[in-house]
């Protein structure tokens, strides 16, 4: 999986570039604001729809032009298109049709991203998690996407209900059709998650070897009883909250070494290689399945946080996984040592490949 080609058009410092990646690892360098991450911006872009550093696509764009516009093809020959102006009006295709939803982008572009603002899947709260593992069961299970979005809907309507003070037998339809869902998407996050710590222990051994860490599933409501009973059994406490108090959008994946939460028991780096880890793991897992075209993988400022031998490991693992791989760095000469298939310069927002 990957793409074999990108063309960037007006996205931050970059006025035009085309590259043709190579399948295995890439290099990006050049000097501080030079452009580099701009172009892991538009890979991404083409995969989620916005970008991973701002909400508000219209400061992506470069100054004084109306749109930015991104195409990439990729090794499995679909063509996706984007155009986000600075007026409001988008534009995405999939091979030249609009897709139904937005998700159809990332299911033809799994992507995995490393950067120094990965810590906050560890750092803050559990949202990131969430996204994390619901990656995962998006891109293993077609199923997944309608289970989740109609899991939303309910649970907005329940929470409308409750703010309304709704009397208790409104509840009923709603309380039900909410436990199927949340039901069916907590078994999905359940499969994703158990066959991701098998991968997962295998690489946090060779990143964090002799650290007692343990990774866990907290699915958002006690695990000893069906969703709907907790439902039922917490109404009354609901409608004094005026919101759901458990389910799974409560879910969590606990990170601990030894008694400590990571955050409080890891270093930086060693907190990095974590994510590394769970990030790679992921991608891993995907690949193996049957189904799956694989992930990409985006590491931005690999140095960062890491010293000479753990980026060389870093480096090794993600090599391992046989997906595509970009990675930027500053200076090239600390990584002349790795066998990069393709190194791209990139100087004031001009990409050229080097041989
Ligand atoms: N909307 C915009 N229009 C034009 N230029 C922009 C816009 N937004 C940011 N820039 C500039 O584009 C460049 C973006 O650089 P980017 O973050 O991709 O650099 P980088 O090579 O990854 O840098 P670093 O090594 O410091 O992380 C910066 O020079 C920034 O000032």
């Amino acid at each position: 999986m990957g793409i074999d080609r990108l063309h960037i058009q007006n996205l931050r410092n970059i006025q035009a570039a085309t590259l043709e990646p190579a399948g295995g690892l890439n290099l990006i360098y050049g000097d501080n604001g030079s452009g580099k991450t701009s172009v892991l911006e538009a890979i991404w872009f083409l995969s989620v729809g916005r970008s991973f550093r701002t909400h508000l696509a219209p400061r992506a764009i470069r100054h004084d032009e109306p749109n930015l516009v991104l195409f990439a093809r990729t090794t499995a020959g679909e063509k996706l298109g984007l155009r986000r102006g600075r007026d409001g009006d988008n534009e995405v295709r999939i091979n030249g049709e609009r897709p139904e939803r937005l998700a159809d982008l990332a299911a033809c572009l799994p992507l995995q991203l490393i950067s120094p603002e990965s810590f906050a899947l560890l750092l803050e709260g559990p949202q990131a998690r969430r996204e994390f593992i619901d990656w995962g069961a998006f891109h293993s299970d077609p199923q997944f996407i309608g289970i989740w979005s109609r899991y939303r809907r309910l649970l907005k309507q329940r929470n409308q209900l409750l703010r309304q003070q709704a009397p208790d037998h409104q509840f009923a339809i709603w309380d039900k059709q909410l436990s199927e869902y949340g039901e069916a998407l907590t078994a999905i996050r359940k499969r994703w998650v158990s066959s991701l710590n098998d991968t997962l222990t295998g690489i946090i051994n060779q990143f964090l070897p002799d650290l007692p860490i343990r990774v866990s599933f907290s699915q958002g409501w006690d695990s000893k009883s069906p969703l709907s009973a907790q439902i039922q059994g917490q109404l009354e406490r609901d409608k004094q909250l005026g919101y759901t108090v458990s389910g799974p959008h409560k879910a969590d994946l606990r990170l601990r070494v030894g008694n400590l939460p990571v955050q409080d028991g890891l270093s930086r780096g060693q907190l990095k290689l974590l994510v590394c880890a769970l990030k790679i793991a992921q991608g891993k897992i995907l690949g193996q399945k049957d189904t799956s075209r694989g992930c990409i993988y985006l590491v931005d400022d690999l140095a960062s946080e890491l010293d000479e031998s753990h980026r060389t490991l870093l480096l090794e693992q993600l090599i391992s996984t046989g997906e595509q791989v970009f990675v930027t760095a500053i200076e090239p000469g600390q990584l002349a040592m790795i066998p990069w298939d393709k190194r791209f310069h990139v100087e004031q927002g001009r990409v050229t490949e080097q041989n």
